[in-house]
């Protein structure tokens, strides 16, 4: 039998951090072309045994003896030198659902020679410094592009610099649908589509398994993009997961009853999001990593402290966060509707600063239209900044910590920038831009990602260096070719 390959994306939360984890407000998640893929092969080892390779690890094999009887059981080998806790799980749980769902004897004949499966993120999701560094090469997009895909980290997972894409979310979603479609749970043409059962299953389970390896159930946008793709989210109540997460020492619970789509108690809501067309969001890693649980503790602990100055933040960011979403959107629809008129605007935006984007009227009015809402986009993201920092400075928590602002405004105030900000929780260790990139722009011009990318690497403040995430346009979980992906085979080979 074929390999059963299922790629998912990382996310990059542009608005909504903290806000998110609340239902009564909703998050801007962007998915990434950087995915995590999981490659799973039937092998010819013996019945029950699974075999997991990270191979841009040290020490990361991790094997598991299978039994499905009285109840599914995945236990690790005593010969494994270290423990993957989120694998571990993935496996565990999407096994019991799978024997729920199809029987025990099915799942049994689907692993009766064993199985293999191998998991790689792309170079994106850890920090490339050090390759980079080795190389001789200097920090831009340019030099990225040189390091051979799924390049190995040298290290244990344990001590891998991350950089925030949300590795743990697309690494669970991934393995998670893999298993569903290798075991015949979900049928491949449930992938095919945006929203189906399949679809929402594989939703549910990971969530489940990423709260479970996580010790506590989070906003869950990271695992909505790795599924979904980009969108506006609004999160889940917690209270669907709570007897599964509730430590009960009464034995197994089933699991079906609660990971089904029709679950009306998966109550997350997600709407349709993109970015503007002949639009780029660039990242960078900034070496200086934050904690982030600590910094949302405290967040949420000035919440509760002082709940009538929270609140009143709370709703301004929760409108404006929504316009921000709006304001893109109604770009990509001014698009389709005027596509030459909008191209012409590009080239005009991408050599002009955002703070003179209306100076002078434009053209005509479709011109003059298109204009104002990227100007709407420029303001927009500055006030999100600007209420961001209020709640770090009343919470005492470094969410745009000024090191960051005078990066951010430098950036900011460049031809051709959009918007930017801090993403997800803030903090010193990342920060996002959306930059104009038309096919064209004058040739006594240079693009915005390049001026952006020569901002950073001259930077004296801070240690910049970018990822080559753009944002993926593919909907989320897919099935993928092996071939199909450069350096895919190759990175998994042993
Ligand atoms: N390539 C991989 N193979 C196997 N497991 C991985 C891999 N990458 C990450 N993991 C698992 O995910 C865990 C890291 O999860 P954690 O929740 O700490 O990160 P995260 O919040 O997703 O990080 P980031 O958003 O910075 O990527 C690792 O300990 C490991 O169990
Ligand atoms: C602060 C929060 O809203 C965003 C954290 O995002 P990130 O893990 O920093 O991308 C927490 C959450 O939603 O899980």
């Amino acid at each position: 039998m074929d390999a059963t390959v299922v790629s998912s994306p990382g996310k990059v939360l542009i608005a909504g951090g903290y806000l998110v984890l609340d239902r009564a407000y909703a998050g801007v998640v962007v998915s990434t072309s950087s995915r995590f893929y999981t490659v799973v092969q039937n092998s010819v080892a013996r019945e029950g045994l699974i075999t997991v390779r990270s191979p841009q690890f040290v020490s990361a094999i991790w094997e598991y003896s299978v039994k499905l009887d009285p109840s599914v059981s995945v236990e690790n080998l005593p010969a494994n030198t270290s423990k993957n806790k989120f694998v571990h799980l993935a496996l565990q749980s999407t096994l019991a659902l799978a024997c729920e769902m199809k029987g025990a004897a099915h799942v049994k004949s689907k692993l009766s020679s064993g199985i293999d499966v191998s998991i790689v993120g792309d170079n994106d999701f850890y920090s490339q410094r050090a390759q980079l560094a080795s190389l001789g090469l200097p920090r831009t997009l340019a030099s990225l592009e040189k390091i051979p895909p799924f390049v190995p980290t040298g290290v244990p997972i344990s001590e891998v610099h991350k950089t925030g894409l949300g590795s743990s979310a697309a690494l669970i979603t991934s393995l998670v649908t893999s298993l569903l479609l290798h075991l015949s749970i979900v049928p491949p043409a449930d992938l095919a589509e945006n929203d189906s059962e399949g679809r929402r299953l594989a939703h549910n389970l990971s969530q489940y398994v990423h709260c479970l390896a996580q010790g506590k159930v989070g906003s869950g946008f990271d695992v909505s993009a790795a599924v979904f793709g980009s969108h506006v989210y609004t999160r889940f109540d917690p209270a669907v997961l709570q007897k599964l997460m509730a430590d009960d020492s009464s034995g197994p619970q089933l699991l079906l009853p609660i990971m089904s789509p029709s679950n009306q108690a998966w109550n997350y809501k997600i709407s349709n999001f993109q970015l503007p067309p002949m639009t780029r969001m660039m990242l960078a890693d900034v070496d200086a990593g934050s904690d982030t649980p600590s910094l949302v503790g405290q967040v949420l602990t000035w919440r509760k402290e002082d709940p009538l100055t929270a609140g009143v933040l709370w709703s301004s960011l929760g409108v404006i966060n929504q316009l921000l979403a709006q304001t893109l959107l109604k770009l990509k629809e001014q698009h389709s509707k005027n596509p030459a008129i909008y191209e012409d605007c590009l080239k005009f935006l991408s050599t002009t600063r955002a703070t003179e984007w209306l100076t002078e009227p434009r053209n005509s009015p479709v011109e003059q239209t298109i204009v104002s809402s990227f100007d709407e986009v420029y303001r927009i993201s500055q006030a999100i900044r600007s209420k961001m920092r209020e709640m770090g400075t009343l919470s005492g928590v470094p969410i745009e910590p000024d090191e960051q602002t005078k990066l951010l405004d430098l950036c900011l105030s460049q031809p051709g920038v959009i918007g930017g900000g801090v993403p997800g929780a803030g903090g010193y260790d990342a920060l996002w831009l959306l930059v104009c990139d038309p096919s064209e722009i004058p040739s006594t011009n240079q693009r915005p990602v390049d001026i952006v990318q020569k901002v950073w690497s001259t930077y004296q403040d801070l240690d910049v260096s970018p990822l080559s995430v753009v944002e993926s346009m593919a909907k989320g979980a897919r099935i993928e070719q092996i071939d199909m992906i450069p350096g895919l085979r190759n990175a998994i080979a042993h």
